[in-house]
C-alpha cells in the first residue's frame, strides 16, 4: 500500500469519526431528554435495551460481526444512561471476578460496580437501596445451580430483569512464569472442579488445592506467595499482574455461566422473554407431574427445572421453573392462574428479556 492510498483512508476515517462523533452526541442529547421525561425515577430500561441491541443486530451487513456491533451500542446505551444517571451494581467482589465481568457485560463500562464480600451482601445492598442492581450466578453449563443465589431469590423482594450469560475460561496464574515449586492452587470451589481433569493430569499428586471465596480472591492470594499458584480468568490476572502458565484449563470447552440482574423494578415485555419463578408441589404421589401440566396445556416451552431442598421447613422441595414468554402475555399469564391454583407456593422471580449478547 503506498503512502497516499494509506493517507487517503485515514482521511476518511477522521471526516467520518467527526460525523460519529456528532451522531452520538445527538444520541445522548435523546437519552438525557428521556432522562428528564422520567423525572430522575426509573431510568433504566432492560426491555428497550434488549430491543436496540436485537435491532442493531439484525440490521448489520458488517465488514463489522454482529457481535461486534452488539458491544458497541451496549457501551453506547451505558454511556446513555449515565447521563439519565449513573447506576450502581453489586456483585460478589473482589474485583475481577467473572460476576464483575457480567455486570460489565450486562450493564457496560458507564456503570458503577460495588465489590460485595458475599453473594447475600450484594443482594442485601440492593434490598437496602444502596446500589440499584445486583448481578448474580444462577448455573454454570459443568457444575449446575449456584444453591446460595437460588435460595435468596426465594425470599428477596427483588425482581429478576435481565440475564447475562459469560463464558467462562479459566486460567493457571502464577507470579513466576514457570510450574516449579508450586505447592498450593487456589481457586473458587466451582472453579476448581471445572478444571479438576486438568489439575489431576498437569500437577503432582502433593499440589495442595485450597478452595477460597471467589477467583479473584484466589489470584490475589497467589500474587503475594510464589509458591502458589490460582485458578481464575483473566480480569482477575489483570487486576493483580499475574502470569499465565496454562490458558484455557477448563474441563469443558464450552464452559459457561448464567448470571441474573435483579431490582426492585418489574420489566415489561421486549418481544423475546423469559420467566422465572419459584414453586413447591403438595407432598403427595404425582403433585410435580401435575404441577407441570399447566405448561403443556397452553403450549409454554420450559428452559429450565431445577429442584432444591426447602429451606423453610414447610415443604420438602422447591422448584425452580424458567419459562419463555412475558408474565404478562397471555399464554404465560394463564399458565401462571394455573399454577396459582395447583401449587402450594408459586413466586414469580422475575420476566425479562432473553440475553441479547
Ligand atoms: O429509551 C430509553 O428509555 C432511554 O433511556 C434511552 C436508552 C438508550 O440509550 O437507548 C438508555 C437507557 C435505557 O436503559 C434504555 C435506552
Amino acid at each position: 500500500m503506498s503512502d497516499e492510498q494509506l493517507k487517503s483512508h485515514r482521511d476518511a476515517i477522521d471526516a467520518l469519526d467527526v460525523e460519529i462523533l456528532q451522531l452520538l452526541n445527538k444520541r445522548a442529547g435523546h437519552a438525557r431528554s428521556i432522562g428528564e421525561l422520567k423525572g430522575g425515577g426509573l431510568v433504566y430500561r432492560p426491555e428497550r435495551e434488549a430491543q436496540v441491541l436485537a435491532r442493531v443486530k439484525q440490521l448489520n451487513n458488517g465488514p463489522l460481526t454482529d457481535e461486534s456491533i452488539a458491544k458497541l451500542f451496549r457501551e453506547i446505551m451505558s454511556a446513555c444512561l449515565s447521563i439519565e444517571r449513573p447506576l450502581t451494581i453489586a456483585y460478589l467482589g473482589p474485583e475481577g471476578t467473572f460476576s464483575q465481568s457480567a455486570a460489565i457485560k450486562h450493564f457496560g463500562h458507564a456503570a458503577v460496580t460495588l465489590a460485595c464480600a458475599s453473594i447475600d451482601e450484594a443482594f442485601r445492598v440492593v434490598e437496602a437501596r444502596s446500589a440499584d442492581y445486583v448481578v448474580a450466578p444462577v448455573e454454570n453449563s459443568t457444575e449446575g445451580a449456584v444453591g446460595r443465589t437460588l435460595d435468596l431469590m426465594v425470599s428477596t423482594p427483588l425482581k429478576v430483569c435481565g440475564e447475562v450469560v459469560l463464558r467462562i475460561h479459566h486460567h493457571l496464574l502464577r507470579r513466576e512464569a514457570n510450574f516449579e515449586g508450586i505447592r498450593r492452587v487456589y481457586s473458587h470451589a466451582q472453579s476448581l472442579s471445572q478444571c479438576h481433569e486438568w489439575l489431576n493430569k498437569n500437577l503432582p499428586v502433593e499440589v495442595e488445592r485450597i478452595s477460597v471465596s471467589s477467583n479473584a480472591e484466589a489470584a490475589r492470594l497467589a500474587s503475594l506467595d510464589t509458591s502458589c499458584a490460582a485458578i481464575a480468568g483473566d480480569a482477575a490476572a489483570e487486576r493483580f499482574g499475574m502470569l499465565k502458565l496454562a490458558e484455557n484449563i477448563e474441563d469443558e470447552p464450552n464452559n459457561t455461566t448464567r448470571f441474573l440482574a435483579l431490582g426492585y423494578h418489574e420489566t415489561t415485555a421486549s418481544g423475546r422473554d423469559k420467566t422465572s419463578l419459584v414453586m413447591s408441589a403438595q407432598n403427595k404421589p404425582g403433585a410435580v407431574h401435575q404441577l407441570l401440566s399447566p405448561l403443556a396445556e397452553h403450549g409454554v416451552s420450559m428452559t429450565k427445572f431445577e429442584s432444591r431442598p426447602s429451606r423453610t421447613g414447610l415443604w420438602e422441595y422447591v422448584f425452580f421453573v424458567d419459562i419463555e414468554g412475558h408474565a404478562a402475555e397471555l399464554p404465560v399469564l394463564k399458565t401462571l392462574e394455573a399454577l396459582r391454583e395447583r401449587a402450594a407456593f408459586v413466586k414469580v422471580l422475575g420476566a425479562y428479556p432473553v440475553a441479547v449478547i
